[in-house]
């Protein structure tokens, strides 16, 4: 199972960087710039790409971006540009919306939606009230959103954007919100990711001993 995960990981990895070549320019891509790109070897790189069955290129030509990428579209179950919405538009919602990056790496917010929208637009990139959510959703095929509602909104909202056919969810609340048969939840949470952090490095210097 792990090993899945990794694989998969991997994948994931590559296209972030293959999108990110493309970005500049970039046609061809050696197993060795992939490699280099997420710390593992070359020769693991050219195993993946075997595993996933890909006639894309070779060891000394190189291998074709365009067709990498579609490739790995494909297995992942993704697209190129991945749209998502966010929804609560305080000051993380904003955050998100405004960190323009995102879309370089293939993240396409397209619309923001709060109880209380203040603005109407944020960056360019539409606030709407929560109303009109299931029929943007349903209207765009938005499969994915960004919640950044307060704690004490998060369960409910979880269950409406399901109910507006929402298949994941990236939680920023710091309620931990569970996965269903039709719902995946990613949750995060910045205060835990600090905390384990401390703790590695406390547990670290007890090992070598320092105080
Ligand atoms: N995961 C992390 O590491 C991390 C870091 C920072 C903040 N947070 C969490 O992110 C959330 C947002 O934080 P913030 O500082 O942006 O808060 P905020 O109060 O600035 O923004 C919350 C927004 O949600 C809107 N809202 C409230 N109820 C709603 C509902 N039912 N439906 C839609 N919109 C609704 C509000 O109008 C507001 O615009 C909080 O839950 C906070 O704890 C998590």
């Amino acid at each position: 199972m792990k090993s899945n995960n990794d694989y998969t990981t991997r994948l994931i990895k590559y296209k972030r960087i293959l999108i990110q070549l493309k970005s500049l320019g970039l046609e061809k891509v050696f197993s060795s710039n992939l490699g280099d790109a997420i710390g593992i070897t070359p020769s693991l790189v050219r195993k993946d790409l075997s595993r996933m069955n890909l006639s894309l290129g070779n060891r000394k030509g190189g291998y074709n971006i365009n067709d990498m990428i579609e490739s790995l579209n494909s297995i992942l179950g993704t697209s190129e540009l991945q749209d998502v919405v966010v929804i609560g538009c305080g000051n993380l919602g904003k955050a998100l919306i405004k960190h323009e990056a995102f879309y370089k790496e293939g993240i396409n917010i397209t619309a923001g939606f709060d109880i209380n929208p203040r603005d109407a637009e944020v960056n360019g990139i539409p606030i709407y009230p929560m109303e009109v959510l299931i029929n943007y959703v349903t209207q765009h095929k938005i499969r994915v959103a960004v919640l950044c509602v307060p704690a004490g909104a998060a369960s409910h909202t979880r269950d409406l954007l399901s109910e507006c056919g929402i298949q994941g969810i990236l939680n920023f609340t710091p309620v931990e919100l569970k996965n269903s048969e039709y719902l995946r939840i990613q949750n995060v949470n910045i205060c835990l990711e600090i905390e384990n952090l401390f703790f590695q490095i406390s547990e670290k210097s007890q090992t070598i001993g320092i105080s």
